[in-house]
This record gives C-alpha cells, sequence and structure tokens, in this order.
C-alpha cells in the first residue's frame, strides 16, 4: 500500500511538514497549493525538497472553478489550468485535482462539464499530466461522486479519471456501496478522512472537523471496503482539514494520521477478507480482560503517605521485589505497585513529573501478540534491563511520557507477583474494605492530546469509543469520553483539559504531561465499604449537602438512603439501566485521586453529571497551586 498525506493536514511551513510526514513512514504528499505559494522556493527546489525527504509528489490541488463556465469565464479557467500544468511539471507530479466548481456563474449540464473535462484531458495528455475530478459535497451542480464519476465517463478520456474523498461522500450520507461500480482503473486517486457526527453546514463540518480514520464517527471503512472492491491499488491520501491539527505537534499528528491508515486498511482485510489488500501483516486487535496493575512513581517520603492512604482504602502490604524497591500492595484483584528506585525508568518519570502513575499493566490473551500489534501500528516497544530471576514483560511506550506492560496467562507472566515478589506478612487487623477489581482509570491530557489516545487504544485492542461527554469544573470544561471493551472489563476514562483552571487541566500542568488522574476501584457493596473505610481513618472528599438537596428532588430515592448517601459523601447516578455509586478520596500529590464506584443493573455511565460537584469539592480543598491544603 503507498501512503500519501495532504500538507494541508498538519502544522508547520513546508519544511517542517515534510520532515514530520517522511519520519512518520508516508510515501508521499499532496500539495497544498497555500502551502506551496507560502513557500519561498522555486517549484523545483520544492521538487527536490520532497524527493531528498524520500516522498514523492501524489497530486497537486486544488483546481477550482474549472468546469461549466459561460466564455470568457472559460477560456481564462483553461488558461490557468495550463499554468498550473506548469508548475506540476516543474514540481515532477502528474495529477491534479479539480474539485467541482462552486462559481456562481457556473452552469449545469453532465455533458457540459463532460467537454470541459475532455477538452483539459487533452491538454494534460500533451504534457503527460491527468486530471481528477473531485465532488465536492458542496459543489454548485455536482456535488455527489455519482454524477462526478458520469462527467468522467462522458468525458471518455484517458487522462480524465474520478477522485474520491470519503468526508464528500460519507458527510452526505451518500452510500459508499455505489463506487463498487466505478472501474478501478478510472478512479485516479483516493483521499481519507474522517469527522465526528456534528449537526451543521457541511463546508464548515469539513473544513474545521476533519478527523483521521477511525478518530471520527463515519463509516471510512465501509467506504474504503468498496474503494477496495473497484480494483484500486493507488495511494490511499489523508486529507485532513482541522483547526487542532493546524496547531498541533506536526510528528505527532503524522505519526497518527500514518497510524489511522494502517489500522483502516487492517479492518478492511478483516472485513472482507476477499479483497485484495496490500498491507503490512499484524495480529488482530488485541482483547484486554482488564488492568493487572498500576505503578506510581514517588520518593520514600511520598511511598510512605500513598502507602498510609491505600491502608485507608483497605489495601494491604502483599509484597517486596526481590531485587528492587518496589513495593506490592493488593486488595481483591487490584495490584497497586509503589516504585522509589534511585535509578530506571520509573525513576525517570518521577523526576519529570513528581508522584505518578508511570505503568500500567494490563491483562490480554496474549502479551507477545499485543506488542507484536502496537509495534506494527507504529507503537514504540519498550525495554529495560532486568535483574536476576525478572521476567521479561512485553512492553509498549503510551502516547505521553508512560509504559503500557502487558500480563498474559500463557506464560509466566501472570505469576510475576510470585516470581518478582517476596510475600510479606498480612496485617493485623485486615483493612480490607471489600474493593474488588479497578473499574476504570481515568487519564488526563491535554484536549489536543484526546484524538491521539483515542486512536492508540481503538488500533490496539478490541475497544470502542463512547460519545465525548462534557464534564462542568468551576475552572472550565474538560472533555471526557470513554474507552471501553464490550464486556466493560478494561474502561478507560480520556479527560481532555482545554484550561489550566479546570482541577483536570491543573494537574496536566503542575505533572508535566499527560498521565492517570485518577483510580476507580469497584465494590459490591458501597454502604459496607464506606463504614469500613471510615473504620479505616480514610477521608471521604466532601461533597456540598445542597448536592443531596437536589439528588432527593431528582430520583425518587427513599429519604434513608439519600441520608445514607449524605453521611458517606457518596455521589448517585442513573441512567435507565442501572445505578451508580461514587466515592472520592482526597486529592494527593499534584491533584491525583482515588475513586470508588458501585455499578448496579447496566449502569454504562461514569458519573458525568455528578462531576460539576466533585470537581468544585475538589477546588475547594486545594490551592491554585495544585497541592492539596490539609
Ligand atoms: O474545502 C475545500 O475547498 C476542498 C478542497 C479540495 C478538496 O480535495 C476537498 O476535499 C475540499
Ligand atoms: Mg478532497
Amino acid at each position: 500500500m503507498k501512503t500519501s498525506i495532504a500538507t494541508v493536514s498538519i502544522a508547520g511551513d513546508l519544511r517542517e511538514k515534510l520532515a514530520a510526514i517522511a519520519a512518520a513512514g508516508f510515501d508521499g504528499i499532496e500539495i497544498f497549493e497555500q502551502d506551496f505559494i507560502a513557500f519561498d522556493g522555486a517549484p523545483r527546489e520544492v521538487g527536490a525538497m520532497v524527493r531528498d525527504h524520500g516522498l514523492e509528489i501524489t497530486l497537486f490541488q486544488p483546481f477550482r472553478d474549472f468546469e461549466g463556465l459561460p466564455e470568457p469565464l472559460r477560456m481564462r479557467a483553461f488558461d490557468r489550468a495550463e499554468r498550473k500544468f506548469d508548475v506540476m511539471q516543474e514540481l515532477g507530479t502528474d495529477l491534479i485535482l479539480v474539485c467541482s466548481s462552486v462559481h456562481p456563474e457556473a452552469m449545469g449540464g453532465i455533458d457540459r462539464a463532460a467537454d470541459d473535462f475532455r477538452e483539459l484531458g487533452e491538454r494534460a495528455a500533451a504534457r503527460g499530466l491527468r486530471v481528477g475530478y473531485e465532488a465536492l459535497a458542496w459543489g454548485k451542480h455536482v456535488f455527489d461522486h455519482r454524477d462526478a464519476w458520469e462527467v468522467v465517463r462522458r468525458a471518455d478520456h484517458p487522462n480524465v479519471g474520478l477522485i474520491l474523498d470519503s468526508f464528500h461522500t460519507l458527510g452526505r450520507k451518500i452510500d459508499p456501496e455505489s463506487i463498487r461500480r466505478i472501474p478501478g482503473d478510472k478512479v485516479f486517486f483516493v483521499q481519507l478522512a474522517d469527522a465526528p457526527l456534528i449537526e451543521m453546514d457541511l463546508l464548515y463540518w469539513s473544513r474545521h472537523f476533519r478527523n483521521m480514520p477511525g478518530e471520527g464517527d463515519l463509516d471510512v471503512t465501509g467506504f474504503m471496503r468498496a474503494v477496495a472492491a473497484t480494483g484500486y491499488a493507488g495511494p490511499l491520501s489523508l486529507e485532513i482539514f482541522n483547526d487542532q491539527f493546524r496547531g498541533g505537534s506536526p510528528r505527532a499528528i503524522a505519526v497518527d494520521g500514518h497510524r489511522s491508515l494502517l489500522y483502516l486498511m487492517d479492518q478492511v482485510r478483516r472485513a472482507e477478507p476477499a479483497l485484495q489488500v496490500d498491507a503490512p501483516a499484524m495480529p488482530p486487535r488485541i482483547r484486554a480482560d482488564g488492568v493487572e496493575f498500576v505503578e506510581f512513581a514517588a520518593d520514600a517520603a511520598e511511598a510512605e503517605a500513598l502507602g498510609a492512604l491505600l491502608t485507608t482504602l483497605g489495601f494491604a502490604p502483599a509484597g517486596r521485589h526481590i531485587s528492587k524497591q518496589v513495593s506490592l500492595w493488593r486488595q481483591g484483584d487490584i495490584n497497586i505497585v509503589i516504585n522509589t528506585e534511585p535509578e530506571g525508568f520509573a525513576h525517570s518519570a518521577w523526576a519529570l513529573h513528581g508522584l505518578s502513575v508511570c505503568d500500567v499493566g494490563l491483562r490480554v490473551e496474549d502479551a507477545a501478540a499485543t506488542v507484536e500489534r502496537a509495534h506494527a501500528l507504529g507503537a514504540q516497544t519498550f525495554r529495560q534491563a532486568r535483574g536476576e530471576g525478572e521476567l521479561d514483560i512485553p512492553a509498549i511506550r503510551g502516547v505521553g511520557a508512560g509504559v503500557m506492560h502487558f500480563v498474559d496467562t500463557k506464560s509466566d507472566l501472570a505469576r510475576v507477583w510470585e516470581i518478582e515478589f517476596d510475600a510479606v506478612v498480612p496485617p493485623a487487623p485486615d483493612p480490607d474494605a471489600g474493593l474488588t477489581r479497578i473499574d476504570h482509570l481515568a487519564q488526563t491530557m491535554n484536549y489536543e492530546e484526546m484524538l491521539t489516545w483515542t486512536l492508540f487504544y481503538t488500533s490496539i485492542f478490541e475497544v470502542e469509543k463512547a460519545p465525548m461527554v462534557d464534564v462542568v469544573d468551576p475552572g472550565g470544561l474538560v472533555r471526557s469520553r470513554a474507552i471501553e471493551s464490550g464486556d466493560g472489563r478494561l474502561r478507560v476514562t480520556l479527560n481532555g483539559a482545554e484550561s489550566h483552571r479546570t482541577f483536570a487541566g491543573r494537574f496536566v500542568a503542575d505533572s508535566y504531561g499527560s498521565s492517570v488522574q485518577h483510580v476507580a476501584l469497584a465494590t459490591d457493596d458501597i454502604f459496607a465499604t464506606a463504614e469500613k473505610l471510615a473504620r479505616n481513618g480514610f477521608e471521604a472528599l466532601p461533597i456540598s449537602p445542597n448536592y443531596y438537596d437536589d439528588l432527593a428532588a431528582r430520583f425518587p430515592l427513599p429519604d434513608d438512603l439519600v441520608e445514607r448517601l449524605r453521611r458517606h459523601h457518596i455521589l448517585y447516578d442513573e441512567d435507565g439501566q442501572g445505578s451508580y455509586f461514587q466515592l472520592y478520596s482526597r486529592p494527593f500529590g499534584e491533584g491525583m485521586f482515588f475513586e470508588i464506584v458501585q455499578r448496579q443493573g447496566g449502569y454504562a455511565g461514569y458519573g458525568a453529571p455528578n462531576a460539576p460537584y466533585r470537581t468544585a469539592a475538589q477546588q475547594r480543598l486545594t490551592r491554585p497551586g495544585g497541592v492539596p491544603r490539609d
């Protein structure tokens, strides 16, 4: 498969864009005219610069408002085209994208347009060039790829072909199956983009909200299956107009783009094995069975304070690492690791972020296959020096600085706690508060990183992304979306902070980067847990009494239940499927916290309606600097 990306898709000047695109592994670029015009180098230099990066120019675009014009505008359009042909020859590319006209004087008529394209095809052929016609979703007369195809078919010229763009087809809800009837050799080029489903003007939606395949809600896989069925084997090119990407990190966006294409073609191949798909082999998406461990990097004093907090939460020390300064705390199926090593990865993470989650272990069916898939999708594998008797646990780097390990039951990996840790004597009395497993991890990040994390999880694992929800914080809005496996065993919430005044935003700023901000622990009996926690000396996040008065008004709950919720500072929500109870710890470190939850019935959410009251309570407890006030 030949991968390509339009220069308009990422930030930077042309040089920065090329470096990022080449580093991400693309084969080619679409030169977006603006990027070329803004660059102060001759077309030949640009062509050479592109090729020096090991890239080819797959296409030059856009050529606008060409077809259906009355004279003398028509002649002028041909003159304009000839000038662009000059530029293309200097650049060293043979294909130009003509997008359907939005010119106020453009006249309709499929044959009129076909005649124009036949003539343009003749002129292009004289120079060894080709012309591709793309239906813009908001074109004046042509706004459907089926009409653009009819124009191309009637133009009947070997140098005139069709350009398909997933956004224009899917954004207009045109059935992509109609593409299957088009002969593959008449499809000159394919542009791919996804987008979140938002009701708005097509042009505005397209120019500001496109994103990488898999990051949005459009059925780009269905579109691409139809394209592949035509026999098209040309470049697969990302054309992403996105406000955030224009201002984002060129490297990160290019890496996401390349990953999105590999993932897309992997999906296409799996959905329709009969298709000829030339894409790298990789294991299928990985089923994750939950979180095996969460590891904190800490110094000695922080480790002691965290240990004290864990004790009030019902955890007990369960192991000491055979050779490292690493301790294991356990309750139910939950493993919390505290790493105070003076060197190695955890120490570097601590030096940069302070007390923080530096590593997350996931339970998977096959740890080696997980790393193989992640690696095939461009993730970095992670290794660090092992001591004697230590296991080689497969790992990758996450999007931020964090590391993710994978544990399976195929090998010794699941026995890591027995193999690498010496058991310690359990304390008496047993602090166990009935916490059974990790319900979810909440990662906090800058808003711009959310799509990157979304693609990271959904491309590697068998998980789906839930719709975005707004979390209202007194300091601004935090956008949140869950990544979940179908059975709910793996749940991760991604929280994107736009303002540093939110509790989440301060966490990102104060800990220098995205990381797990809270760990939610499940109980089967929130009230029994709350009673035991109180006996353990646990201090809950105090919730405003007004919340409970409102709760009684919102839900038909018995008075004594509301009173018990109030007494224990437990928050409550219902979603039609079931109910949800939430109890929070006070913040620690740079704004981390623990949450205790109970899901009843089929409650599927994360208590978003309660978030304003939880964040207000957290903000009340902490100074503006983000350090808990005690
Ligand atoms: O928004 C536009 O004008 C525009 C231009 C060229 C394209 O290929 C496209 O899909 C959109
Ligand atoms: Mg396009």
